[in-house]
């Protein structure tokens, strides 16, 4: 499989180099050349398999030429081994129409585990036949971050920067991330939003100095590798609830574009989706793009959703990439014109490319409605971020015999005075957790922008002699 940059000028790379190298050298992001397809036999030959299994069967044609198939299955074993469910990602029924997707029983309690956990392998197995030592700086609004300090700690070959806005993640989040002490991890907190943090990212990515010292890498979801791992429950979801045969719906909370975007990738494989329903909270961009083309950036306001609190969603360039008919140096032009202006208007002509979406803004109100009925409807207890997938859900005009599923991105105990505050319940953290509260925590906050954030880089990322 090749990879194709979405701003067209750099170079085509295979799977394994496109995992290592995280953001393309044009500044845009790495995608297959093609989607390949899967017919319906092959997708109804998923029934019955196990979790592993089907992420060898749907991430094959992805990783070809860098892979086979058993290497593949070794490192998705042993990825989902870590996993406190025996169906890694189990379905739950909430009523007649509505599911949640658990995608929380990876060893941080959130669905980046999913695609980190086989993410840190991947590197391991890349890294081991060359003489590299990556650098990866990383942006969190909570989440990424511990899942990728979590695949990532003790690696010989990696150093790990992630930041995140000081203040505006949740305590079990950060403690995640500052708890995890190892000579390879360094925990930033910065002045700021996780928009600014993502902008230090890309910007370094196009910093020709630091380039020439460090060989830099993502483990954001500008990795493509993140987005094929996360394609996979879709698949495996659906096929559970009658796929192919019958169509199915997913609701996804989202910031950065990612997750829903793998549902999209699923849809482009021949996974009869009946509909991808966009769930944003008062951070709306996403929805005010697909619902009017109106992608302009405003101020990110701090929510009890924090990983969702994003205004500049990267993983939207990829769909505009679809949406533009696969124009590189068009959408290069596009992207240069955001940067600059913060605002981009996506034509009719363009919007009519991605009928697949709809989108909801979910209001705080709208989301602890969502988070009680959960709890009261269905006995389950929720987090915020899933409330407003679940909220978006409810709200849809989806006939009532397509089913929806709605994606539960975090356990609750990630978000437990936010979950405490809606629904009167404190959730509590898994077992598997203990002590996570009482551990000593290591974090450096950059005073500062972005120079200070590369001084830090400099001073303490290691370099192959
Ligand atoms: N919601 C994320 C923000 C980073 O997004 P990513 O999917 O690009 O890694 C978080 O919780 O860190």
């Amino acid at each position: 499989m090749e990879y194709v940059s979405t701003r067209g000028s750099a170079p085509t790379l295979s799977f394994e180099d496109v995992t290592l190298a995280g953001l393309a050298s044009d500044g845009g992001l790495y995608v297959p050349r093609e989607w390949p397809r899967l017919t319906q036999d092959e997708i109804a030959d998923l029934a019955g398999l196990g979790y592993v299994e089907t992420c060898v069967r749907i991430c094959a044609p992805f990783v070809k030429g860098s892979l086979t198939g058993d290497e593949l299955r070794v490192l998705a074993t042993e990825a989902y081994g870590s996993f406190a469910h025996a169906a890694t990602v189990p379905v739950v029924q909430l009523d007649a129409q509505h599911w949640l997707m658990e995608l929380f029983h990876g060893p941080t309690l959130a669905f980046k585990d999913v695609a980190l956990q086989l993410l840190g392998r991947l590197f391991e197995t890349f890294l081991a036949n060359s003489e590299r030592q990556l650098t990866i700086i990383g942006a969190t609004s909570g989440d990424t971050g511990s899942a990728a300090i979590h695949a990532l700690a003790g690696l010989e070959r990696v150093d790990v920067f992630m930041m995140h806005p000081k203040g505006r993640i949740s305590d079990v989040q950060r403690r995640q991330m500052t708890t995890m002490i190892a000579p390879n991890i360094h925990n930033l907190a910065i002045e700021g939003s996780f928009d600014d943090a993502q902008a230090h990212v890309k910007r370094m990515f196009g910093d020709p100095a630091m380039n020439r010292r460090f060989d830099l890498s993502a483990v954001n979801s500008i990795n493509w590798a993140r987005l094929m791992a996360q394609v996979v429950y879709y698949f495996y979801t659906a096929v559970r609830l009658g796929a192919p045969e019958r169509k199915v719906a997913f609701s996804v909370p989202t910031g950065n574009f990612g997750d829903v975007f793998a549902g999209y990738v699923a849809a482009q494989m021949g996974l009869p989706i009946e509909r991808l329903i966009v769930a944003t909270n008062v951070n709306d961009i996403l929805h005010r793009a697909l619902s009017s083309g109106d992608y302009s950036v405003g101020t990110v306001t701090a929510t009890a959703a924090p990983s969702m609190d994003i205004q500049v969603s990267s993983n939207f360039e990829r769909l505009l990439f679809d949406m533009c008919g696969r124009d590189g140096p068009g959408l290069a032009a596009m992207m240069a014109g955001f940067e600059k202006e913060k605002r981009l208007s996506i034509s009719d002509n363009m919007q009519a490319a991605a009928t697949l979406f709809t989108s909801a803004r979910i209001d705080p109100d709208e989301m602890s409605l969502a988070l009680r009925w959960a709890q009261a409807e269905a006995g389950e207890l929720i987090d915020p971020h899933t409330a407003i997938g679940l909220a978006a859900a409810r709200q849809s005009d989806l006939p009532p015999h397509v089913p929806i599923v709605t994606l539960a991105t975090a356990h609750p105990s990630k978000f437990r005075d936010a979950v405490e505050r809606a629904s009167g319940a404190r959730p509590r953290l898994p077992n598997r957790l203990g002590g996570l509260m009482d551990r000593e925590e290591r974090c450096e906050t950059i005073h500062g922008g972005y120079e200070a954030f590369a001084d830090y880089v400099s001073a303490h990322a290691r370099v192959r002699a």
